[in-house]
């Protein structure tokens, strides 16, 4: 089985608010390996494809500015049912409904700075990983994996 992989990014309300850290360390910490990190200003382009779903949406010029606004960390992380599990632990997408202990209901309040972004499926993680690394991520093996999978 193919381990799975999802793209997970710290959007720049996040990174201004000096959240970075806590994001990783959530993800480290429940035993997620990081196969790719980058800080990096978001071009237009790369911003509307990313979002490409939501381009009839009355927000999306608006959407498409926020992620522009600042630097974002744009990440890869694998293990097993990652894309499903990060998104429980990111928070529904409009942070008032979002449970505490999520990441969106921990640290943020409106839905047009929700601070985070997690892949909705397999599929869309692949889609949203080539987009982002088209270079590749990371190829490791963390030495503490057979202390977190049996
Ligand atoms: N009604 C809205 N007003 C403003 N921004 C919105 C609205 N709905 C969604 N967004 C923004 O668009 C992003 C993508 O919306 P989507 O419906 O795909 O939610 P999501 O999958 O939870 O979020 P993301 O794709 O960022 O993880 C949201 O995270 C939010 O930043």
């Amino acid at each position: 089985m193919a381990t799975e992989q999802s793209y997970i990014m710290i959007k720049p309300d996040g990174v201004q608010r000096g959240l970075v850290g806590e994001v990783i360390k959530r993800f480290e910490q429940r035993g997620y390996t990081l196969k790719g990190l980058k800080l990096m200003n978001v071009p237009k382009d790369l911003a509307e494809k990313h979002y490409q779903d939501l381009s009839a949406r009355p927000f999306f010029p608006a959407l498409v500015d926020y992620i522009c606004s600042g630097p974002v960390v744009a990440m890869v992380w694998e293990g097993k049912g990652v894309v499903a599990t990060g998104r429980k632990m990111i928070g529904a997408t409009n942070p008032l409904a979002s449970e505490p202990g999520t990441i969106r209901g921990d640290f943020a309040i409106e839905v047009g700075r929700n601070v985070i972004h997690g892949s909705d499926s397999v599929e869309s993680a692949q889609r949203e990983i080539s987009l982002w690394f088209p270079e590749g991520v990371a190829e490791w093996t963390p030495a503490a994996k057979p202390w977190i999978y049996e």
